[in-house]
């Protein structure tokens, strides 16, 4: 997979062992760490004349503490090191002889608000919520406002979920150890990490790109060698034609926010199908966009005979119930690419087996699934115990659509595992019917024959990358008419960082 990987833990164990066993120690794995991390608290001008406490845990985060210590002793700085957990193996232990001072049980630490606190109590070993003196050292280190740096991720942060194992660290700065992993972009663990960057620790690329991680964090490297650029001869059909269905007369704003998402991410053409009942309330606010008539799903199926028509879009304010269903059945059965949102999913609540069945294993084209957490639960239900990313993965695994799980760490995962996590969103997105625009711009990218995958990563970057640079005052109207100025950017400039 192509862009910036995210292993999960047991993939981190793995690159660990496949390097130690190709013959790097894991002592110098550790030494390495603890070198990258006190050389960011050396450099760091407001952390000179500090007071370090190191708080190690058990295992090998904890021998990375107790490297950083000795480092930073070695220069002269003033260390306490505190620790908690019984007798250090492996690694760990060599590093924590290695420390020639004394060591504070856990219970006896008290920050002070001066300190610089390095976190080394669990990195991605956390097996169970953090309680007893654990917790107790958490709650002091947050009391005490002290600045605090986290070894790999702020312990009590799960690094592969992002959720919190009853209480963790808050950490303005985390040096994530060999990659960041998915609790580094996962909400809460993304607001507990503060500032991340990566060290290397020396883990050979053979190893971390033949070990098969299907999750990536979700930047124009992971999509742009295929984004469509119109070739010089290119006509309008040669960039395909998204179709849109309309609400009813008092709900069509929203298949319009989506159209004209879809015609400004380049669609050659973008067609409303309406109801006759709406073809005026419609027409009344179209100009480059086309409008068809269908009152039935048979009609559409017609219209959808004409292969032309190449990508659709139906959901968002198309109303709940038997009636959507039939609309939804309908652009399934014609096997066009298609993005399903809001009322074509909740539609479905709780039938999840009927969506999937219709969707079925042998059409040519495919279908995106957009859903909030809302629709998301209603859909296929909580997934209780299992991390975002999990539930998106099993999701698109079960239902053979791309799904696409929005709100500020959206996880866009395809049914063959692959999942990209999005980290340039912006709260101003929050905002009615920016979630219609962005059916549009993956529908719009869909036509154009971007593959679904991939065209979601893209949409779900441009509409983040709008919103943030746009901010205060966004509205959904606004959305479209941004990507010109983003997709000048992207595509001529080169300049691929977003707000
Ligand atoms: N592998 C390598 O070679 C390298 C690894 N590196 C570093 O190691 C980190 C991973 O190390 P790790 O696997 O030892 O796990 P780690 O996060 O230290 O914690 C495990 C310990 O904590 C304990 N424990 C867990 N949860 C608990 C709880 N809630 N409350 C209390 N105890 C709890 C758990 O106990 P147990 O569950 O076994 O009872 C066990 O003793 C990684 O993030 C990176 O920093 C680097 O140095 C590079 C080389
Ligand atoms: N706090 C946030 N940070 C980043 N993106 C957000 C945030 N809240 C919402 N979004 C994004 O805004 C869009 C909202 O879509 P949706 O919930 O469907 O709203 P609507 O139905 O009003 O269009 C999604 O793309 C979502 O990821
Ligand atoms: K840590």
């Amino acid at each position: 997979m192509r862009g910036e990987l995210l292993p999960v833990s047991a993939e981190m164990r793995r690159w660990d062992a496949e390097t130690i066993t190709s013959g790097t120690p894991g002592i110098d794995l550790m030494r390495r760490a603890g070198r990258a991390v006190a050389d960011v608290i050396l450099s760091e001008a407001r952390w000179r004349s500090a007071p370090v406490l190191v708080l190690c845990g058990p295992g090998n985060n904890g021998g990375d503490g107790y490297v950083v210590a000795r480092l930073l002793a070695e220069a002269g700085r003033r260390v306490r090191v505190a620790a908690f957990g019984g007798e250090l193996r492996g690694a760990a232990a060599l590093a924590a002889a290695d420390w020639p001072g004394p060591v504070l049980p856990l219970e006896d630490a008290v920050p002070d608000p001066a300190d610089l606190i390095v976190d080394a109590l669990f990195g991605t070993g956390i097996g169970r919520d953090l309680e007893g003196e654990v917790a107790g050292i958490v709650g002091r280190v947050s009391d005490s406002g002290a600045a605090v740096v986290a070894i790999d991720i702020p312990s009590g942060v799960d690094a592969d979920s992002g959720q919190v194992r009853g209480v963790a660290i808050r950490a303005g700065r985390t040096i994530a150890l060999a990659a960041r992993k998915p609790g580094h972009l996962l909400q809460p663990g993304r607001e507990y990490s503060g500032c991340v960057t990566v060290a290397d620790i020396g883990i050979p690329s053979e190893v971390s790109h033949g070990a098969g991680v299907l999750t990536v964090a979700n930047e124009p490297a992971a999509w742009l060698a295929t984004f469509p650029r119109p070739g010089s001869i290119s006509h309008k059909y040669d960039r395909g034609h998204a179709v849109v269905l309309s609400g009813g007369p008092s709900h069509t704003g929203a298949a319009r926010l989506a159209a004209r998402g879809a015609l400004r991410i380049g669609a050659g053409l973008v067609t409303l199908v309406t109801s006759a009942r709406a073809l005026s309330v419609n027409a009344a606010h179209l100009t480059a966009i086309m409008i068809r008539v269908c009152d039935e799903p048979d009609e559409l199926s017609d219209l959808l005979m004409d292969d032309r028509f190449n990508a659709v879009a139906l959901g968002p304010a198309l109303g709940i119930g038997e009636t959507t269903r039939a609309w939804v059945a309908a652009v399934l059965e014609s096997d066009r690419a298609t993005v399903l949102d809001a009322d074509a999913l909740t539609s479905f609540a709780g039938d999840a087996q009927a969506l999937a069945d219709l969707i079925g294993a042998g059409r040519e084209h495919p279908v995106v699934l957009t859903p909030h957490e809302g629709e998301f639960a209603r859909l296929f239900g909580k997934g209780t115990g299992l991390s975002k990313l999990d539930r998106a993965r099993r999701a698109a695994a079960d239902t053979g659509a791309v799904v696409v799980l929005k709100g500020p760490d959206t996880v866009i995962a395809a049914p063959d595992g692959r999942a990209a996590i999005n980290e340039n969103g912006s709260a101003y997105l929050a905002t009615a019917g920016s979630g219609d625009v962005l059916v549009g711009l993956i529908t719009g990218l869909m036509a154009q024959g971007m593959d679904a995958f991939e065209a979601s990563c893209a949409a779900v970057w441009l509409h983040a990358a709008a919103g943030g640079r746009f901010g205060p005052g966004l509205i959904a109207e606004d959305l479209p008419d941004l990507m010109p100025g983003e997709l000048r950017l992207l595509l001529t400039a080169g300049d691929v960082t977003s707000a």
